[in-house]
């Protein structure tokens, strides 16, 4: 089988949400290639944390008694609960029991964001919370009966965008993919970026050890490459009260060139623009910030609206392609 599906913004391509078939209910939920859960608020949702949320009802599905989950991401956000088998569709594709991670309490964070309901992990099933026995991703229960085992993401800053599961649409890039080896023994799509250049002109140094992830919004590189990256912007500082690199709305922001499997990509500077902080909207959040104590690089949906990814697991070792939107 193969299938597609949008991906549609949310304010500030913050993340982006992709209609699914959970048991007899249409969710949104966010792709995360950065995680390996897929989690729905739930009628097990209290509430006073689900008002507002589509839900998934259990009763639909097959309780996994005894089963449990809890994650927590790197932002203190997280959720918890238990499991049940159920059908899930994606854009046509269909597992027809897939571990449903049903929602008995989340933080505050998702309970805000009344447009997601839940999320759709893609990272490898490695990385899996639930116990006593991890559970494998939509994608992993799908892989063996896709035309090919591997799904692409083609996001777009303000607009929808598509993951496709199970083959790859040429119309969707220009030029060739160029493939980088994924190293999988953190449960990332993690592999090694090379040389960069700000504004312009040839690469040089190594931005290193980075994953692709979509779950995450902004891009978070080595401090001497996001500084190298300010240095450029006249109105640039950190702000320790924001956590990160602010600048005046009004200045434009420089590219941001990232060598990849061989290949220069760029990062304009009107992506890296990423959100006024307040109300008053002068002063701006940067969409490159520091990866300072995360222990590798994030390219998160600032990168990926640039490019078209293929997560690709064609091979025995799983691979990363990269091409020009
Ligand atoms: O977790 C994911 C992908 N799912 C995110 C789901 C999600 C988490 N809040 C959400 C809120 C809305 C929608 C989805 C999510 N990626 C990774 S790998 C390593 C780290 C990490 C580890 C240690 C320290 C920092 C990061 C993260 C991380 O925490 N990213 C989110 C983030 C990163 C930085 C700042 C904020 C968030």
């Amino acid at each position: 089988q193969s299938g597609e599906v949008a991906a549609n913004p949310e304010q500030y391509d913050e993340s982006y949400l992709c209609p699914v078939q959970v048991g007899q209910t249409t969710l949104n939920l966010d792709f995360d290639t950065g995680s390996a859960d897929l989690w729905v608020f739930s009628t097990l949702t209290p509430k006073s944390e689900s008002t507002g949320h589509s839900l998934y009802n259990p009763s639909t599905g097959t309780k996994k008694s005894g089963y449990t989950w809890d994650i927590s991401y790197g932002d203190g956000s997280g959720a918890s609960g238990t499991v049940y088998a159920d059908k899930v569709v994606v854009g046509g594709v269909t597992a027809t029991s897939q571990a449903v991670e049903a929602a008995t309490s989340v933080s505050s964070q998702f309970e805000q964001d009344t447009d997601n309901d839940g999320l759709l992990g893609l990272a490898f099933s490695s990385i899996n919370t639930v116990e006593p026995q991890a559970q494998k991703t939509f994608f992993d229960s799908v892989k063996g009966s896709l035309a090919k085992p591997l799904f692409t993401a083609d996001l777009k800053k303000g607009a929808a965008g598509t993951y496709d599961f199970g083959y790859i649409d040429s119309s969707k890039y220009t030029g060739s993919i160029s493939y980088v080896n994924v190293n999988t023994a953190n449960g990332f799509w993690e592999f090694t970026a090379s040389g960069y250049a700000v504004g312009s002109g040839s690469v040089s140094g190594s931005v290193g050890d980075a994953i692709a992830d979509t779950g995450t919004t902004l891009m978070y590189l080595p401090t001497t490459v996001v500084q190298a990256y300010y240095n450029k912007v006249d109105s640039a500082d950190y702000d320790s009260n924001q956590g990160g690199y602010t600048y005046d709305c009004s200045e434009n922001l420089p590219n941001f060139l990232i060598s990849l499997g061989g290949k220069t990509f760029t990062v304009s500077g009107t992506d890296i623009n990423f959100a006024p902080v307040d109300s008053s909207g002068e002063t701006c959040f940067g969409g490159i910030q520091e990866n300072t104590g995360i222990g590798m690089s994030i390219l998160g949906d600032i990168f990926l609206k640039s490019v078209f990814v293929v997560f690709d697991q064609t091979q025995s070792t799983p691979r990363l392609g990269f091409a020009a939107q």
